[in-house]
């Protein structure tokens, strides 16, 4: 069996290896000044090797009849005080610093990453040795060091650099050692490791890629340091000694002559900076390639697209029945959201004119297939995207307030405070290198503008009204110590810090067993029935909207499809959706009942079809169906489904 799933899993990987590499690379090559700098150093580093091949002058030779001269057709760069050829001196000076720098990389490369990896993944006493060893060994004073080295070893520059880079080595043992904790508990990795991979395999396919990006950025820093470094061992007569030429004795040349052949500094300086400056933009298109950005990518979004933008539709009149409704006595009222996300060349819609309210104290249960596009609903709602969503919408009301119209900095008044937020893994949000009381009284004092005493006070008040038994014990304990109910129990007490009007709950029960889900449902329910605070539960499971929810909304590729109070709705659906999804359900059935399923699948943003969208999976279909776009009917006073079906009935009906 392990052998079966080995036998896969390299393929699967190496492909998907292959795939990342591919993309790594592709999107490094696509920006254009990270080419342009891999260029020019390339250039200078083929001078500085094929110096002997390409420089017509010898780093020595001397042209006593031109000293000091600018550049000229014979001395491309000019000549120096003892008419030796600049040109010539830098390309042969080169080979020096350039290997000096090679020397540091490989040594820095080497211990640093061994180190990082070995203390990221054994864990234990040589984690706590080498990242304290780490700490020691950045506590020393580079130049002091790198004197003492060259005092010692007689000028030896080979000794100066691999010291230097030994001192470099901590911090990219610290960049590794970061980047592979960060992966080595993630549940991919466990699963690797349950699927019989060993330790080298998993290394190899999952730390090191992770590990790549940030490491390569980090050299080619230590580069661009190790390049300035050996300049200036030169410039202060150490390391090789002139006549022999180095870019750092050049400068210090440079400076002597610099009186009377100002010249001078200009290329000998500009080559370090030219070299470091290189370095140090390759490094930075070696991040933005390893974090998926690429300049010169299909579209490239500046920072400001970025970050998730709202607006207003350019027509946000309000149809009648919308105006007469006074939407600022409801505590959310959102009309017409669209959530888009870059795709390519383009955006998609994944929520599409979604339009619903919450009135005071109300349970509004938000059900559908996963997929369906709840949560970015509630995302688009509160604004938490990811980079470059955008959100439009008519109107998003909170208790009276138009938030499409606020600031980010002014929304934040109300995420939190006005509005609370739990969601379906409380775990992840929660810090895990903080106690769970610490955090709650952090949210208690950003709330409630409390000191310090008080707001642990408040925490721990908190935390007995979600009924956490020992709060005291509780309070002191890490968010991985605490089972799945009692970390939905402290994300609930830490989204009540802010004594919010409105409770939105992504899929709160989803990961709890059964037991724990009806605790966690009742808590809920109590907690609303105590404060008048009213609740959006997101779901895909109708017993929970059946227990906990006043009205529904249900949800179907993107679209609101039916919303009505959850006692009609689950008695009489509409929708053929709301239907089969209740069929679907276990609400409502008898032991060894088999649960019919939907066939067929929900319809991933940007291909939704004109009409209908649930036309491909519904038993009534009708050639109307996919003809148009099909409007929500109004179905009875609050109720509402987005169905041919309902609107022919209500004609026959009239008639
Ligand atoms: N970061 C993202 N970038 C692009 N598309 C996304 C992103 N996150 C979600 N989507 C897409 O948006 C659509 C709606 O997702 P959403 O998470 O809102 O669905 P959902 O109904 O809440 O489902 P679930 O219950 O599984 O969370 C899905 O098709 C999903 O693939």
């Amino acid at each position: 069996m392990t052998a079966a799933i080995e036998s896969a899993a390299p393929e699967a990987d190496a492909r998907a290896a292959a795939e990342g590499d591919a993309g790594f690379v592709s999107r490094l090559v696509r920006q254009p000044l990270t080419v342009v700098c891999g260029v020019v150093l390339l250039l200078i580093i083929l001078a500085a090797v094929l110096a002997p091949v390409l420089s017509q002058y010898g780093p020595l030779e001397q042209d006593l009849r031109n000293i000091n001269a600018g550049p000229s057709g014979d001395h491309l760069l000019g000549t120096d005080q003892l008419g030796r050829d600049i040109l010539a001196r830098m390309m042969y000076g080169g080979r020096v610093t350039l290997l000096g720098m090679g020397e540091a990389v490989i040594v820095c490369t080497l211990i640093g990453v061994a180190l990082g990896i070995a203390a990221g993944t054994i864990g234990g006493w040589v984690e706590v040795v080498v990242m304290r060893g780490c700490d020691a060994l950045l506590a020393v004073p580079a130049l002091v060091l790198l004197l003492v080295v060259l005092g010692i070893f007689g000028n030896n520059e080979a000794a100066a650099m691999v010291t230097l880079g030994v001192i470099m080595a901590p911090t990219l043992a610290r960049v590794v050692y970061s980047a592979t904790i960060a992966v080595r508990e993630e549940p991919y990795v466990a699963g690797a490791r349950v699927a019989g991979l060993t330790s080298a395999q998993i290394m190899r396919r999952h730390i090191l890629p992770a590990v790549t990006g940030p490491a390569l950025t980090l050299i080619s820093i230590v580069a661009a340091i190790a390049c300035m470094a050996e300049a200036g061992i030169g410039y202060l007569g150490l390391g090789v000694l002139p006549p022999d030429p180095t870019w750092g004795n050049m400068i210090s040349d440079a400076q002597q002559a610099m009186t009377i052949n100002p010249w001078m500094l200009v290329p000998t300086g500009g080559i370090i900076v030219v070299v470091a400056l290189s370095l140090t933009l390759i490094g930075n298109g070696i991040r933005d390639a390893y974090m998926g950005r690429s300049s010169g990518s299909v579209k490239a979004y500046s920072w400001r697209a970025l970050a998730p933008t709202v607006s207003q539709e350019p027509d946000s009149r309000l149809d009648d029945v919308e105006v007469r409704t006074d939407r600022r006595n409801l505590v959310l009222s959102v009309r017409r959201l669209t959530v888009t996300m870059p795709r390519g060349t383009g955006e998609v819609p994944i929520v599409d004119d979604v339009s619903f309210d919450v009135h005071p104290g109300e349970a509004l249960g938000m059900v559908g297939e996963s997929g369906c596009g709840k949560s970015m609903t509630i995302s688009g709602v509160l604004r938490v995207l990811p980079l470059g969503a955008r959100v439009q919408a008519a109107s998003i009301m909170f208790k009276g307030v138009e938030l499409t119209s606020l600031s980010e900095h002014e929304l934040n008044a109300y995420r939190g405070r006005g509005i609370g937020f739990i969601s379906q893994e409380p775990i992840s949000s929660l810090n895990p290198a903080f106690t769970v009381g610490h955090q709650l009284a952090e949210a208690v004092r950003l709330h409630q503008r409390v000191g310090k005493s008080e707001g642990r006070r408040i925490a721990q008040e908190l935390m007995t009204r979600v009924r956490l038994p020992d709060p005291e014990v509780v309070a002191k304990k890490y968010p991985h110590e605490l089972s799945g109910g009692m970390a939905q129990r402290v994300a609930i007490a830490r989204a009540l810090a802010g004594e919010p009007e409105l409770l939105i709950a992504d899929e709160p029960t989803t990961a709890l067993d059964v037991s724990v889900q009806a605790e966690i449902l009742d808590l809920l329910r109590e907690l609303r029935e105590r404060s008048g605070m009213a609740l959006i539960l997101v779901t895909h499971d109708w017993g929970v909207v059946a227990e906990a929810c006043d009205r529904a909304v249900v949800m179907y590729a993107g679209q609101v499809v039916e919303t009505a109070d959850v006692r009609p709705l689950i008695q009489s659906p509409e929708h053929p959706y709301t239907r089969a999804l209740l069929r679907s359900s276990a609400v409502g059935i008898t032991p060894r009942q088999n649960l019919p399923v939907i066939a067929g699948a929900v319809p991933s943003p940007g291909s939704w079809p004109g009409g209908c969208r649930f036309a491909s999976r519904c038993e009534f279909v009708q050639p109307a169906c996919t003809a148009a776009p099909i409007p929500m009917v109004p179905v009875d006073v609050d109720a509402s489904a987005r169905c041919i079906l309902v609107a022919l009935r209500d004609q026959v009906v009239a008639k």
